[in-house]
């Protein structure tokens, strides 16, 4: 192979791309596989709370991060948006000099995807710097090498995620949603929270393999209350049989204290609450921005979450914001 090249001249000093986090409208979880994934299919949406990955010439790669999460944020090459960087470098035959910054405003181990965002988002703000040209088909393949999320923050809006959630059919949304984020202190491991549902799979007298568990398959209801934009619709599916977060149950085994914060955002008047992904951050379906604000005031006054943040639905994916 030939030696990696210097990056080319940069188009600009520095390219900032924005990049949304996510809410999994639906999360329905199949067996394990033996490749240690489970089959899903995850209707993802993107959300209004967004991080800016800003990539500049430098020599070798270095990543900073700032926000008041930074602290919990690796700033090595285990980050995704480091291990994006180098991928991209590497498919390109170009050394991976590059500074990242991270300007972090997605909770951390949330459940709403903050580190799959940063790896799109730093492979789009680096293929631009180093003069693009990179097929978007190829930049999606990127994606789902560094982890089954990272495709649709690229993409946002709405998709349906099939495969370990990587193969990515888009959605129609014909309205705005207003959530709710209720972010809970500390994180929770997404292994850590398929592993458990596994487990409860097994102890309640069923397998966890692909032989014992449904194929998952979208709720038709729901995907019409998306197309629609009625949010009546929408609360009604997310809340059918309990939540349409597999995950959700999980998450609370682990975490019992999330029974606390759904209660107090049903209490506050949300339409639906459910579980974000594999959590701990819990997420409210309300009616407008004036109920998001009123939800998220009761939520901050209850005591059961760090902080609470109203939004809307769907967001943009990953785009580019600033150069130079
Ligand atoms: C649960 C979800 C829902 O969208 O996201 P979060 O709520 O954590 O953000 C995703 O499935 C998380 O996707 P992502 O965080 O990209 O996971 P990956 O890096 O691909 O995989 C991390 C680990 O999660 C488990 N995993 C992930 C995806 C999947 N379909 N089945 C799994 O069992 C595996 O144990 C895997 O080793
Ligand atoms: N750029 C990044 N931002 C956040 N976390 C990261 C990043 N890169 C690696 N991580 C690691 O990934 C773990 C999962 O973080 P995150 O993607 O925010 O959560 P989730 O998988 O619940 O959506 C973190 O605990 C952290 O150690």
């Amino acid at each position: 192979m030939p030696a990696a090249a210097s990056a080319p001249a940069p188009v600009s000093a520095a390219v900032t791309v924005r990049v949304p986090a996510k809410v999994n409208a639906q999360l329905a979880v199949g067996g394990l596989r033996p490749d240690g994934f489970h089959d899903l299919a995850n209707v993802f949406l993107a959300v209004g709370l967004y991080d800016e990955v800003t990539a500049a010439p430098a020599d070798g790669l270095r990543i900073t991060v700032s926000g008041p999460d930074a602290a919990h944020v690796p700033a090595d090459d285990s980050n995704l948006a480091a291990r994006a960087a180098r991928a991209l470098a590497e498919r390109r035959g170009l050394r991976p000099d590059v500074h990242l910054h991270i300007a972090k405003d997605i909770p951390v181990a949330g459940g709403m995807a903050g580190g799959s965002a940063d790896a799109a988002a730093a492979l789009l703000a680096c293929d631009t710097l180093w003069g693009g040209g990179t097929p978007r088909e190829e930049l999606l393949a990127i994606c789902a090498e560094l982890g089954s999320d990272v495709p649709f923050n690229l993409v946002g809006g709405a998709a349906l995620g099939r495969g370990r959630g990587e193969l990515l059919e888009p959605l129609e949304v014909g309205g705005t949603f207003h959530w709710v984020f209720a972010v809970a202190e500390g994180g929770l491991s997404t292994p850590a929270v398929y592993r458990e549902c596994d487990r409860l799979r097994v102890a309640a007298g069923g397998g966890a393999t692909t032989a014992d568990v449904p194929d998952p398959r979208p709720d038709p209801a729901l995907l019409e209350a998306l197309r629609t934009g009625d949010t009546a619709a929408l609360a009604a599916a997310l809340t059918a049989g309990g939540s349409s977060n597999d995950l959700q149950a999980a998450a609370v085994s682990l975490r019992p204290s999330l029974a606390r914060t759904l209660a107090a955002g049903t209490e506050a008047g949300a339409l639906a609450a459910l579980v974000s992904g594999s959590g701990p951050t819990c997420a409210f379906l309300v009616g407008d921005e004036a109920a998001a604000v009123a939800v998220a005031d009761a939520m901050t006054a209850s005591g059961t979450c760090r902080t609470a943040r109203p939004t809307t639905a769907p967001a943009p994916g990953a785009h580019v914001v600033r150069r130079g």
